[in-house]
């Protein structure tokens, strides 16, 4: 136990050793905020004060949740299996899953992931004949999801006008059609978990008295709701009689806060401050991640934030290497040139898992790709299009829900006529009309259906049924196997031109279920505090892992791969080397931010993340021209590079001329250094000047793009809205 403890700083060691009590460490990035969480864990199990299984811990993310149970495996000799160890997702779908009866749900409830949801409203919309260009379905999700991550419900809802009370009304129509289908969005999962608990008495104080210790990573980005979850299960209600709850132990970094546009709120560590009556507030000050010039940029970058509950990070590692600095003519230059560099380094003898490419924008991955592709360097990206995303690989999932519930509507349309079975959309209208008017799933209401149309539609149930006898005492790859075959699936796939890529998609699918079971065991482990509680079976186990999960595939598992990921899914990770690219205005920070102070503020606590992921190496980059939305836009250096003190950052230059391009009117440059920026903005104006327009009032110049009378500038009018103008006609005034 001694081992445990050896390396720990002073406040490290009280905070890992503290009595049970409510705490909050309070410390910057790299400071060993997860590790000193992971090591009490460790202690409280080793020193004998707590089991395995009074102990829940929320991180962020599947990757970090991992990332701890291997960290205990290693400091404990103890299957970590079974503990509760996850996200809170995870750990919602986990309850549900034991307790679907009492929280209203089938036992195999299916979840549905966003491109689920969003299809599932767009559905709903359909049948409710409402003008989707009134109620666009993108828009109602993200005011649904919004109220339900506040913990309200339609009834709850404040309504201020007409179009609201719609909404409102359409968002309950949309709970009654996932109850009727017996799926869950992931919103749903706190929610219905929260509702659950606080209605169902025994079952609160059953998991109230079971958790003695909670502990909570990345605290600073939790939002309501999930504060609400995490009072309800440490006891802290108000409801009274409640046992003497668990001691909460919450980790976070007010400058790591990064979710506030989701309605994650810092003052939920003010609040559990408040409220816990937390008596110890411990800050550690020394990193050990990071080199001094890496820290001293992050730290020189963040000071421009207002209103920080402060800290001072220091380290004893050394200045180490200058920040390297690289400016491209174009994306593709940029990507090259990041991509090379990788290469030098990994031929140095840098290991490739500790080479991360982080951007701000999920898009800005496909010139990375496509150059690491070209270059034959492994890569692996997380989040993005997932891989189980994919069309043949929701395909083959869907099949493999309505096994698991027949009930399934957004699965059944998915698949009832793919691949092709000769049902019209006009017969599947028939059926969506008599499953609603007999308000039963699609499934039952089949029989409904006459002539050529019903006759199909009962081939497709009889193939469902078949295939349910057929798997039944399958292994889950086998599983997923026959009915990539029998479904037609794979025969379809055959005969496409471009289908050997989705082929091998959906043998990688069998390879995730194999892995899956390798990994989680080949039956799910009982929960010792509820052995009663039905165990789902593997299917709808892996069913569930592969909507929560964002499936990494690029690079087979276990291969060593450069690690792409966007700014918030780094949260947490560190590694030797890191390069930021895209840092230009617009882009990083990102336009939508441009216009609020507090975006402002958000978009730097996202840089001072990027920062604080390298150890040794960080590499920023930038480029002058962009391919964006299929226009090249002309950028400009992000405000940012110029807020990092000048003497920590080595410029580097062109190697050589670039190669190729996707600038059209650039004019032609050497290699020469770079510093120009300026002139591709058109007639004096430039990204980040503030306007006024006769019509639309004032705003800010988020992008230009031309050049003489092609010249056009897109400007941010804030309430009236983003606007490309062309210069020739729009009479701007510079402000
Ligand atoms: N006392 C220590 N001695 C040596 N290494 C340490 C010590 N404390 C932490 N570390 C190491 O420093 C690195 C950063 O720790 P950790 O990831 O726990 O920081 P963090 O505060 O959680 O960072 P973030 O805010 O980015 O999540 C890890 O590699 C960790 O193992
Ligand atoms: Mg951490």
């Amino acid at each position: 136990m001694s081992d445990l403890l050896a390396n720990l700083n002073p406040e490290q060691l009280q905070a890992v050793t503290l009595p049970p009590q409510h705490a909050l460490i309070l410390a910057g990035a790299g400071s060993g905020k997860t590790r000193v969480l992971t090591t009490r864990i460790a202690w409280l199990i080793s020193t004998g004060q707590m089991g395995p299984h009074a102990v829940l811990a929320v991180t962020f993310t599947n990757k970090a949740a991992k990332e701890m149970l291997a960290r205990l495996s290693a400091m404990l000799p103890i299957n970590t299996r079974g503990m509760w160890i996850g996200t809170f997702h995870g750990l919602c779908n986990r309850l549900l899953r034991a307790h679907h009866k009492e929280a209203g749900l089938p036992s195999l409830f299916q979840i549905l992931d966003s491109a689920d949801q969003l299809s599932a409203i767009k559905r709903l919309l359909k049948n409710l004949n409402v003008d989707d260009e009134k109620f666009p379905p993108r828009e109602l999700m993200h005011f649904i999801n919004a109220h339900k991550d506040q913990g309200l419900r339609p009834a709850q809802a404040e309504v201020w006008d007409d179009y609201t009370r719609r909404r409102v009304e359409l968002w309950a129509e949309y709970e009654g059609q996932c109850q009727r289908e017996g799926v869950v969005d992931f919103a749903e999962l706190l929610l219905r978990t929260y509702e659950l608990l606080s209605r169902n008495e025994p079952l609160r104080r059953h998991y109230q008295e079971r958790f003695r210790h909670i502990l909570v990573d990345e605290f600073q980005d939790t939002n309501r709701l999930q504060y609400a979850w995490l009072k309800l299960l440490a006891g802290h209600d108000g409801t009274a009689g409640a046992p003497q709850g668990a001691a909460v132990f919450a980790v976070g970094d007010d400058d790591q806060s990064i979710y506030a546009f989701r309605g994650a709120e810092v003052g939920n560590m003010r609040d559990f401050e408040r409220e816990f009556g937390v008596q110890n507030v411990i800050r550690l000050e020394q990193n050990y991640r990071s080199h001094g010039n890496i820290l001293d940029a992050a730290n020189a970058l963040i000071k421009n934030n207002q209103g920080r509950l402060g800290k001072n990070l220091w380290t004893d590692q050394g200045a180490g290497e200058p920040i390297r600095v690289f400016e491209g003519f174009s994306d593709l230059d940029e990507a090259r040139w990041i991509v090379d560099e990788a290469r030098e380094l990994i031929r140095e003898g840098v290991s490739r898992d500790q080479i991360a490419f982080l951007y701000r924008s999920n898009a800005q991955s496909r010139v990375l790709e496509h150059e690491l592709f070209t270059k034959g360097v492994a890569y692996k990206v997380y989040g993005g299009l997932r891989f189980f995303e994919r069309q043949e690989i929701k395909h083959a999932l869907a099949y493999l829900r309505l096994l698991a519930n027949p009930d399934d509507d957004t699965a059944f349309l998915r698949v009832v006529n793919f691949p092709t079975r000769g049902i019209g959309a006009r017969s599947l209208e028939n059926l969506q009309e008599a499953a609603h008017r007999s308000n039963s799933p699609l499934y039952n209401a089949a029989a409904s259906l006459t002539g050529k149309a019903g006759a199909a539609v009962g081939a497709f149930i009889r193939l469902i049924e078949e295939l349910r006898r057929e798997t039944e005492n399958l292994p889950l790859p086998e599983v997923v196997e026959h009915i990539i075959e029998r479904s037609g699936l794979r025969q379809h796939y055959l005969g496409e031109k471009e289908g050997q890529e989705r082929l091998e998609n959906l043998d990688e699918l069998i390879n995730a279920a194999a892995s899956f079971i390798a990994e989680e065991g080949a039956m799910p482990v009982p929960d010792p505090a509820t052995p009663d509680a039905p165990l789902p079976s593997p299917l709808a186990s892996f069913l569930a892992h592969a909507s929560l999960e964002a499936g990494d595939h690029q690079a087979g598992d276990g291969q060593e791969a450069v690690q792409l990921m966007t700014v918030h899914a780094a949260k947490g990770l560190e590694f030797d080397v890191v390069f930021i690219s895209g840092l230009e205005q617009g882009l990083f920070p990102h336009e939508n931010s441009v216009m609020e102070k507090s975006g402002e503020e958000e978009e730097r606590r996202l840089m001072y993340v990027a920062i604080t992921r390298a150890r040794q190496r960080l590499y920023m980059s930038h480029a002058q021209t962009r391919m964006l939305h299929g226009q090249t836009r002309y950028c400009v250096p992000s405000a940012f590079l110029d807020e990092l003190p000048q003497e920590l950052l080595l410029r580097v230059n062109a190697r050589s001329t670039p190669a190729y391009d996707n600038s059209y009117s650039r004019s032609p440059r050497a290699a020469a250094p770079v510093t120009a920026y300026e002139s591709a903005a058109p007639a004096g104006l430039r990204v980040g000047q503030n306007v006024s327009h006769a019509k639309f009032g004032q705003g800010v110049i988020v992008a230009t793009e031309g050049r003489g009378a092609d010249a056009r500038v897109q400007v941010n009018f804030g309430a009236a809205g983003m606007k490309w103008l062309a210069l020739e006609f729009a009479k701007l005034t510079p402000l």
